[in-house]
């Protein structure tokens, strides 16, 4: 399976904070953004470079800069957004598409409520960011979005995952290379990681 597990030190520590029921809202927000900084990182480590002439204070020299057209994420609202300011934080240049989708919580479907992504996309390098991946069903679906405005080359950027999710969205979307910083024992009867975090997005916004 084409995943990732990112096990960083200080990202397995920063994790093992946002997993305990005691950190804050206004905690539980800013490790999350912290983490999403490293993981941004590991997720742009295959990017292509290219040589350029510079100027240094002392001498001409050639040095490399990234190549191509500047990436995009792409946050599955609302959850999502807690870890695309982090990814931001390190590529600022980066374009950014959103796409809202919700799970309804009796059959666990997402539900489409939401679409704006950039027209040349179909050029870029896309990285799709929401903190969980439980069922699989809300990556798979923003996945295939995304490859009906264009997208070619998709990876997927996570803070847990389930096996069922990764299974499924592997069975869906095969070439999607995924990026987690855990895997976790299951997901239970109503579709939640277990052991997790919770609900993420509500432990972002504090709504609930
Ligand atoms: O893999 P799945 O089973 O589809 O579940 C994962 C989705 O559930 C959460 O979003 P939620 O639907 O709670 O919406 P929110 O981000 O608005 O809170 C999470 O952020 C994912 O998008
Ligand atoms: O455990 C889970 C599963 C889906 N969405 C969440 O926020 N948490
Ligand atoms: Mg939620």
């Amino acid at each position: 399976m084409n995943v990732t597990v990112l096990d960083h030190p200080l990202i397995q520590h920063k994790l093992t904070l946002l997993r305990d029921r005691e950190t804050s809202t206004a905690g539980f927000r800013r490790i999350a953004r912290e983490m999403s900084m490293l993981m941004a990182y590991e997720v742009t480590r295959g990017l292509k470079l290219e040589m350029i002439e510079i100027e240094t204070p002392l001498e001409r020299m050639e040095a490399p800069q990234l190549s191509g057209k500047k990436l995009c994420f792409v946050s599955i609202l609302r959850a999502g957004n807690g870890i695309l300011e982090g990814m931001l934080d390190l590529v600022p240049g980066a374009r950014v598409g959103h796409i809202g989708l919700y799970r309804d919580p009796q059959t666990l479907v997402p539900v489409e409520y939401y679409l704006k992504l950039p027209d040349d996309i179909g050029e870029r390098m896309v990285i799709v960011v929401d903190p969980m991946l439980a069922t699989g069903h809300s990556a798979a679906a923003a996945v295939g979005r995304l490859k009906q405005a264009g997208a070619a080359q998709i990876r997927f950027a996570c803070l847990l995952a389930a096996p069922e999710g990764l299974a499924a969205l592997q069975a869906e979307h095969g070439d999607v290379e995924v990026f987690t910083c855990a895997v976790d024992r299951q997901l239970d009867d109503h579709g939640y990681i277990r052991p997790g975090l919770g609900d993420a997005g509500d432990r972002l916004y504090g709504t609930k």
